[in-house]
């Protein structure tokens, strides 16, 4: 049985770069895996009064997550961190105390931007928040794409081969992680 992995996507804007890495990636899965993206746009902030009640969007969302194999997070960099809406979605996964949905999960992590490093400073604000909700991230390879505009074609497709073809190996490395875990 295929094993299933949600993309979290730290972008709501249409037509993201992030979303791009996305639709790369559900499309050149590693034999027995699936992708299945996770919607976080939706989400209402965080609020701890919350925790006691069902708030159906809360819900929903930590049984998504429970059911997955795995997690890979895709993002873009905001002012050196992880856009707010990243951070709300594993802020709601990570409670209520004691239920944390992430705990012993398989991650990894791809960090884009326009700019030379990548989304470095996001891609570790990243690591340091799931190593305390205990996600398993892979530390190899790391993936901070940088210059991405210039790796896509006009309908945001990834084609550019170099970015291809290390996409596949992390891909291949994260798949091995998975079965490391299992
Ligand atoms: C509020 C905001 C802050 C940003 N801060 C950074 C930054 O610190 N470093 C960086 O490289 N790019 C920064 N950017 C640019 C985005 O990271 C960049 O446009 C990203 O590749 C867009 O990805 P997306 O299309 O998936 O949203 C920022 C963009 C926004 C909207």
């Amino acid at each position: 049985m295929s094993k299933t992995i949600g993309i979290i996507n730290g972008s709501l804007r249409k037509n993201s770069f992030s979303g791009s890495i996305a639709d790369y990636v559900k499309n050149n899965a590693p034999e027995g895996y699936a992708f299945k993206i996770i919607d976080i746009g939706k989400l209402p902030l965080y609020n701890q009064d919350y925790d006691g009640e069902d708030l159906n969007e809360y819900t929903v969302f930590r049984n998504e997550v429970k059911n997955l194999d795995a997690v890979l997070f895709i993002t873009p960099e905001h002012n050196r961190s992880i856009p707010a809406a990243l951070k709300n979605a594993l802020d709601i996964g990570s409670r209520p105390y004691g239920e944390n949905v992430w705990s012993g999960k398989p991650g990894a992590v791809i960090s884009q931007s326009p700019g030379g490093i990548g989304g470095f400073g996001a891609n570790h604000h990243l690591r340091q928040v799931l190593a305390f909700l205990n996600v398993l991230t892979l530390a190899q390879p790391e993936a901070y794409i940088g210059s991405f505009h210039t790796l896509i074609d006009e309908n945001g497709e990834i084609n550019n081969e170099g970015t291809k073809e290390f996409l596949n190996g992390f891909l291949a490395a994260f798949a091995a992680w998975i079965e490391k875990l299992s």
